[in-house]
């Protein structure tokens, strides 16, 4: 009975009175069809969506701004990720206050610095990853552009030894998959035996997480040490140009003794390596196909860093010069983002919202950004790509530092946005705009024979699937400064 019971009982959002959208086959696997559909039926008020197993509470676009500001005891993003991806097993979502300091302020402080190291790190991964070829060479772009970033990044958080080892980047390169694959199974089972199924059902994660984390153990053990054995451990932080990012002493500095243990640092560097790579990896891929797509912006580009560059060297600056290799990127955000829904929050407490019931603790909320991103009010012909669209918007009086790739707000909605937005946007922004450099300096790329833009379906949690297969050809060139 009780068994009974528990499978049958209708969820605390079922009982909220909401419109449940979706339901038939065709809905289930396109959120975008479910999106218009919402707008059109409900554009100032709150429905349901069922996916994954879970309801979601879906809010217009007009309540960006009210949900963006709930804080984190009211609605939170992080016991979001902890339960919906089950974090305990799999890493999203076990992030501290502490480090999220780390990667908002120690980490983008040392960027300026990093930019000449970075670009070593950038001309390594390439040469890794496409070689030095005077033909034409074939291949899959997505997991190249993957592998370039996994291997600067790790170079910058772990070192180049391991950072661009086969080992490393195989390992880094399988968790996301593991943890998007096990939750895609974990849906399909009755929700009162989850939790018990979880750690089977994750394994694969959960195996590879734990090879991860012995194979950074002794390169943070000997941080840990330097760090306790520094008399003056400020010195730690003073940023060079080469070397590793010191992360585990900026995570030291900010925990307290008892925090700072061997456990907590290498749970921190799962983290870093997870939120990361597959989203700098994704964007710069995305904004590789957007290029082969209008390949008159390719040398747009070129001409840029003509400008900017000095004997083939960036700035030690957060980039911001590259105004046009910006505006690229964030139409290729906007027209390529993640995914149709964010400001995915779990409700902490009772709350009420200005529009809709009350929703109970337990909740998972989130916005309606695809009708941002592709607003008529907001944008001029928003289903075209145009790639300097924002570099135009920028030479308006006073939006001189508006619409760009990092920017924030009801407008630019892939980073998420309030206390939870993504603390590592300038990280990623410095990362792919280094990248990039080098690929359109020392290459040339296009689609193969054949290929194309794949056509753009959505993944059953609501994000795109970025068609993983399409094939590029790429050719060395010669570098005229
Ligand atoms: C193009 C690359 C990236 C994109 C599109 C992206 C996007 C996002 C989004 C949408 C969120 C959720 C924010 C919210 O719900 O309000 C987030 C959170 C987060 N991101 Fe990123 N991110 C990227 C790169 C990075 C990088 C490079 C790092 C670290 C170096 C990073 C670290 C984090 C962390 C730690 C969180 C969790 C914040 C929290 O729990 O409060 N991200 N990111």
């Amino acid at each position: 009975f009780f068994l009974w019971r528990a499978i049958t009982a209708p969820d605390k959002v079922g009982k909220l009175g909401l419109p449940i959208l979706g339901g038939s086959k065709q809905h289930k696997n396109d959120f975008h069809q479910l999106l218009e559909e919402g707008r059109r039926r409900y554009p100032n008020t709150p429905y349901v969506i069922k996916t994954q197993g879970l309801p979601y509470v879906v809010f217009p676009t007009s309540m960006f701004d009210e949900i963006k500001k709930l804080p984190h005891q009211i609605a939170s993003g992080q016991e979001f990720q902890l339960k919906t991806y089950f974090g305990k097993y799999t890493t999203p979502g076990t992030d501290t206050p502490a480090y999220l300091k780390v990667i908002s302020v120690d980490l983008a402080r040392s960027i300026p610095f990093k930019v000449p190291s970075r670009q070593e790190d950038a001309r390594a991964a390439a040469a890794d990853v496409f070689g030095d070829f005077s033909e034409w060479k074939e291949l899959k772009l997505f997991p190249a552009a993957m592998r370039m970033i996994s291997m600067m990044n790790g170079a910058t958080f772990i070192g180049r030894e391991l950072g661009r080892s086969d080992h490393w980047v195989q390992l880094a390169g399988s968790l996301p998959f593991q943890v998007m694959a096990g939750t895609f199974i974990i849906s399909h089972v009755p929700r009162f035996i989850q939790t018990a199924l979880a750690p089977i059902i994750y394994a694969p994660a959960i195996i590879t997480k734990w090879r991860m984390k012995w194979a950074i153990s002794g390169i943070i053990k000997k941080d840990m040490q330097e760090f306790y054995n520094a008399k003056d451990k400020k010195s730690l932080l003073r940023l060079t140009e080469e070397g590793k990012v010191p992360l585990t002493a900026a995570l030291m500095s900010r925990y307290t003794a008892e925090e700072a243990t061997l456990g907590r640092l290498l749970q921190d560097y799962m983290v870093t390596s997870f939120v990361s790579t597959p989203t700098s990896g994704a964007a710069l891929y995305l904004t590789l196909m957007e290029l082969a797509s209008q390949p008159h912006l390719i040398e747009t580009l070129r001409e840029e860093l003509r400008e900017v560059l000095v004997d083939g060297k960036l700035p030690k600056t957060h980039l911001g010069e590259l105004r046009k290799m910006d505006s690229v990127m964030r139409e290729s955000a906007r027209a390529n983002p993640f995914s149709l829904l964010a400001l995915y929050r779990l409700v902490m407490v009772p709350t009420k919202l200005s529009s809709g019931p009350e929703l109970p603790k337990g909740t998972l909320i989130c916005v309606d950004v695809h009708h941002i991103n592709n607003s008529r009010e907001l944008w001029e012909k928003p289903e075209e790509f145009n790639g300097l669209r924002f570099y135009e918007l920028r030479k308006e009086p006073g939006k001189e530092n508006k619409h760009q790739f990092v920017s924030t707000g009801n407008d630019s909605p892939g980073w998420g946005d309030g206390s939870m937005a993504c603390p590592g946007r300038l990280f990623a922004n410095s990362t792919i705009k280094i990248a990039l450099a080098h690929l359109l300096m020392n290459y040339d790329f296009k689609f193969a024979d054949g290929e194309r833009k794949p056509p753009r379906t959505s993944l059953p949690n609501g994000t795109w699937n970025p068609g993983m297969d399409t094939k590029f050809v790429f050719k060395s060139r010669k570098w005229v400064a």
